[in-house]
């Protein structure tokens, strides 16, 4: 395609470059682990490890290698700097985990766990059934290289796409592809309906790279809060008439998104408009939304791969399309998080920063989550970074169960948003207080563009301040014994933000090999939708009930014992407490004896009797 494989020949080199000898950590791997001396390391290591060291989560080496604390001489911390700092020349980005303190011992005895790591990635990205529970491929690394695709057809579907979401975006900009009736004669907003990874990618691309005047501009219906959807239409105000609604959903049927879309269609029907001139579908062939918006023939429909995951789905149309309408240049994401995959690809430890990353994680977390991950970016554009983060590592490490089927109940807690603002709200705790965490600073060396700087008192700038701010943070937390990362990038632009995707998207992955589990699955939160929807159901009988006695003549207001044992559900007696609650403060159930507080005292009923639900 003219579109990525051209656009990735075109750029000069996607291979890594290092400006130093690499003295190699990790050889070519085999899930064998060989008798080896390494130079690099203090510690020789030789003998066989058990092939079983990979499938187990051996704390007590950890906690062996522990023992001798942190660095703290400042020479042998900065050799341990120069010897450790990894440098991607072409993308200028960093990875310092010289604050981490693993030893030697424990890179050692990493090492067949990475050997297995590297092999399971491989052979992720040549199409194996990495995602086992669902039975699917697990392609994301593929949208940003479609020759990497196992099979001619993906090929061509990613070419495909992504020309077609070039396409479209210009069509849109340039007014080709216009809202009906709208004076501006062009669309001016986009209303991006979607949740959790339909939402997060999309969000933290548009806080970090979508000019200050963009094209088209964005906001987000990410939940079923009926308070929140109101806003967003309110806000839009008469803009509604050129604003184009993006519907994305991976499997078309996740319940806040639907219920996003149909609050949204009403607010356009209100406003005598018609939403399939109006309305972009994202997801899967065939899904409920996909024959939704074919049946009502909207505008455009872009697909969602059975491949991709929600959660590595920025790539795919889902932060593509909304990016490319708001004037970011996609290719350049494409391309940086191409060559970041180019440089996560290696199976030595120094030059992989993935592999860094994991390893540090592993450390800090014992390889069992024992300690959270705080994302600290000093750089306003990348404050929902950590959000971002904080469902591809949460959804895809937090796992009961590892590949074996022992409950192992995986996972790494990520929070955080920017620096050097939580500075003055959670870093007094993480420098004093209770030490369950590691940071990841994320630098940006770039402070304005080139002119724009000013000197705010002799020979300090405000991105000095904020340089000091991060500097001092590290430094300070460091001589308390806790750990730090730290990511340099030169700039936030279109090609760091997707090399920082790739990045990440590689560590989860070697990580969840690191400590064997599927991180491509999300059993978890099925249950919480299983519940959720037991609640509805719970709910419609408590309606029946109370509309059968509001009928009577007179009313009969029943107490929420009557109700729970005429709904033939005297367990659920809380549960029927909170939905008559929550009926009753929205004015759907009318209190007739008592109050909320004293929940033994209610008796209540409904301020209408509907005779058709009665006799249906
Ligand atoms: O894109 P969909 O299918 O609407 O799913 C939204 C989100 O819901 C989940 O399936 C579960 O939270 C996420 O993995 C996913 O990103």
């Amino acid at each position: 395609m003219a579109a990525l494989s051209g656009l990735c020949s075109s750029s000069p080199s996607l291979k890594p470059k290092h400006d130093r000898v690499v003295i190699p950590l990790f050889r070519k791997y085999s899930l064998a682990f060989p008798t080896r001396s390494n130079s690099c390391s203090k510690l020789s290591v030789s003998g066989e490890v058990s092939a079983d060291l990979s499938k187990t989560n051996s704390v007590g080496v950890l906690k062996k290698a522990k023992q001798g604390g942190l660095e703290k001489d400042p020479k042998a911390l900065w050799r341990r700097y120069v010897d450790w700092l990894y440098q991607h020349k072409e993308l200028g980005l960093y990875l310092d985990v010289s604050r981490i303190g693993f030893s030697d011992e424990f890179v050692a005895e990493m090492e067949p766990r990475f050997h297995a790591a590297f092999q399971a990635i491989e052979d992720l990205e040549k199409g194996a059934i990495a995602n086992p529970d669902e039975g699917r491929m697990v392609g994301h690394y593929w949208l940003r290289n479609a020759k990497l695709a196992p099979k001619p057809f993906l090929q061509v579907q990613i070419e495909k796409t992504l020309d077609a979401i070039c396409k479209f975006a210009d069509d849109v900009i340039s007014g080709k592809i216009k809202p009906p009736s709208s004076p501006e004669g062009r669309f001016t907003q986009i209303l991006s309906v979607g949740i959790g990874g339909s939402a997060l990618g999309p969000q933290f691309v548009a806080e970090a790279l979508a000019p200050d005047n963009p094209p088209l501009k964005i906001r987000f219906i990410d939940n079923t809060d009926p308070g929140g959807i109101d806003h967003q239409i309110a806000q839009l105000g008469p803009e509604l008439a050129s604003t184009l609604v993006i519907v994305i959903s991976k499997s078309g049927g996740t319940p806040e998104t639907r219920n996003g879309l149909l609050e949204v269609q009403k607010a356009f029907r209100e406003a005598g408009l018609d939403f399939s001139k109006q309305g972009v579908a994202i997801t899967q062939e065939n899904s409920l939304l996909d024959n939704t918006a074919r049946i009502e023939g909207w505008v455009a429909r872009f697909p969602m791969f059975d491949w991709v995951g929600g959660r590595t789905s920025e790539m795919s149309a889902v932060g593509l399309l909304p990016a490319a309408l708001q004037g970011i240049d996609i290719r350049e994401m494409l391309v940086g998080a191409s060559m970041m995959d180019n440089a996560t690809r290696s199976s030595v430890l120094k030059d992989n920063p993935a592999a860094l990353l994991a390893l540090c994680w592993y450390w800090a977390c014992d390889g069992v989550g024992s300690k959270d991950m705080v994302i600290l970016p000093y750089k306003d554009s990348l404050l929902l970074f950590s959000r971002y983060l904080q469902q591809l590592v949460m959804e895809s490490l937090g796992k009961e169960f590892d590949l074996d089927g022992n409950r192992v109940n995986q996972g790494i807690s990520v929070y955080g948003n920017k620096g050097s603002t939580d500075q003055h709200a959670y870093i007094q705790q993480l420098r004093e207080g209770v030490h369950n965490f590691f940071v990841t600073f994320i630098e940006v060396l770039r402070d304005r563009p080139p002119g724009h700087d000013w000197e705010l008192e002799p020979g300090v700038t405000c991105g000095d301040y904020l340089f000091g701010m991060l500097q001092g943070t590290r430094s300070a937390l460091y001589a308390n014994d806790r750990e730090s990362v730290t990511v340099t990038v030169q700039e936030v632009t279109p090609r760091s933000v997707g090399a920082l995707v790739a990045l990440y998207e590689r560590a989860v992955g070697l990580y969840a090999s690191l400590v064997n589990i599927n991180a491509y699955h999300q059993p978890g939160v099925e249950a919480g939708k299983k519940a959720a929807g037991e609640v509805l159901a719970l709910q419609k009988r408590v309606l029946a009930v109370l509309n059968e006695a509001s009928c009577k003549d007179p009313v009969e207001p029943l107490t929420l014992e009557e109700v729970a044992e005429r709904c033939h559900a005297p367990e659920d007696i809380e549960m029927i407490y909170k939905i008559i609650e929550h009926m009753a403060a929205n004015d759907r159930a009318l209190i007739a004896e008592g109050d909320c507080g004293s929940p033994n005292s209610l008796k209540v009923f409904l301020g209408e009797c509907n005779l058709d639900e009665l006799y249906a």
